[in-house]
């Protein structure tokens, strides 16, 4: 079983317009409506794979039950830990040149009580679980040093964890050994604090987080694929997309190909590939079945071109957010 743990989770509402114009009044085309939140996206992924997963979440107020109806609609199993203030909505803006806009929302303060209830319910649920996915932002009331907590939590009970958090929670939490962090390139780079402009970059940025106490390292680099350095060695891995529909929660349905496939080694990652490339031809944050995957159009090697430039490079560096 994969336990996902999203401390922040959102409604995310998807808006189709036309083009955007500051000031104006904007007439969308189209909306949807999906539970969002990275590690709610993992477990959306891991069902639609066919596996068993729960998704833990602080849920509140009338879009807190509206993201446990979608969820439960999908066949999710849902561990809620009901909190005072209401989830967040997330607001994406999808032009119709491909041009995605996102706002998300800082979500509800959690109180002491609740926090420690969050906690509980992960104690609870982590039993049987082979890995316990941690996802996403941490709300106001949880300290930067929450996740680093729960992975010594989950490993003095035995599971392993999969951590997919940025800034001050994704480099406090590295001294505590995750067993996977999955950083996306602008992740990547805030956390060295170097821009990142080959896949070389990329690679050495991987080697540092390894260094900082990350055991393994799953680095997305968007259209250029994604790379895996643990203790036995690095891979990269890519394959050709002809048409992107939408890349949201592309990066969070590839770490649920890593989980699925076992988490480590090449065999993972060119899960982690199949499903983050299958997730782009998907409109919104539909996640992959199995018969959307193209193993085949998989490549995976261990000679990792270090010299290749970034399709996306990482230029400017995100401000710290806390
Ligand atoms: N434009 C793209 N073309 C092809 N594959 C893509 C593209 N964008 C994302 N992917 C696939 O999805 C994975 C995750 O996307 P990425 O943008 O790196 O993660 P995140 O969603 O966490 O920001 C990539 O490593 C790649 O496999
Ligand atoms: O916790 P954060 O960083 O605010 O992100 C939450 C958002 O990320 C998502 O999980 C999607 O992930 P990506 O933006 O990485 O594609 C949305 O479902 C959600 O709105």
């Amino acid at each position: 079983m994969i336990l996902t743990v999203t401390p922040n989770p959102s409604l995310d509402r998807t808006y189709e317009v036309p083009s955007l114009d500051r000031g104006e009044v904007i007439r969308a085309t189209g909306e949807r409506m999906d539970p969002g939140g990275k590690g709610v996206n993992v477990s959306r992924a891991v069902a639609a794979a066919g596996r068993r997963t729960v998704a833990v979440l602080p849920l509140g107020g009338a879009p807190g039950a509206l993201v446990a109806d979608l969820l439960h609609a999908q066949g999710i199993e849902v561990a809620p830990v009901p909190v005072a203030g209401a989830t967040r909505s997330n607001i994406a803006l999808a032009e119709s040149d491909g041009v995605l806009t996102k706002i998300n929302a800082p979500g509800p303060e959690l109180a002491a009580a609740e926090r420690e209830l969050l906690l509980e319910t992960v104690r609870r649920q982590s039993v049987d679980a082979d890995w316990i996915a941690c996802c996403g932002s941490l709300p106001r009331g949880l300290a930067p040093a929450w996740y680093a907590e729960l992975v010594a939590r989950a490993h003095s009970a035995g599971a392993r964890i999969a951590l997919d958090t940025s800034g001050p929670a994704l480099l406090a939490a590295l001294r505590e050994r995750p067993d996977v962090v999955k950083p996306n390139a602008e992740e990547l780079a805030e956390a060295v604090g170097r821009p990142l402009t080959t896949v070389g970059d990329a690679m050495k940025a991987a080697e540092e987080l390894r260094e900082l106490g990350a055991r393994a390292v799953l680095a997305s680099l968007g259209a250029d694929g994604q790379l895996l350095v643990d203790g036995t060695g690095a891979w990269f891995g890519s394959a050709r997309v002809d048409t992107v529909r939408s890349n949201v929660g592309a990066g969070d349905s590839s770490l649920a190909g890593f989980l699925i496939a076992g988490g480590s080694g090449p065999a993972a990652l060119a899960s982690a590939v199949a499903h983050g490339a299958a997730a782009v031809q998907l409109p919104g944050s539909v996640m992959p079945t199995p018969g959307d995957l193209d193993l085949a159009a998989v490549t995976v090697t261990g000679d990792v071109p270090v010299d290749r430039v970034l399709k996306e490079p990482v230029s400017v560096l995100k401000e710290p957010v806390s």
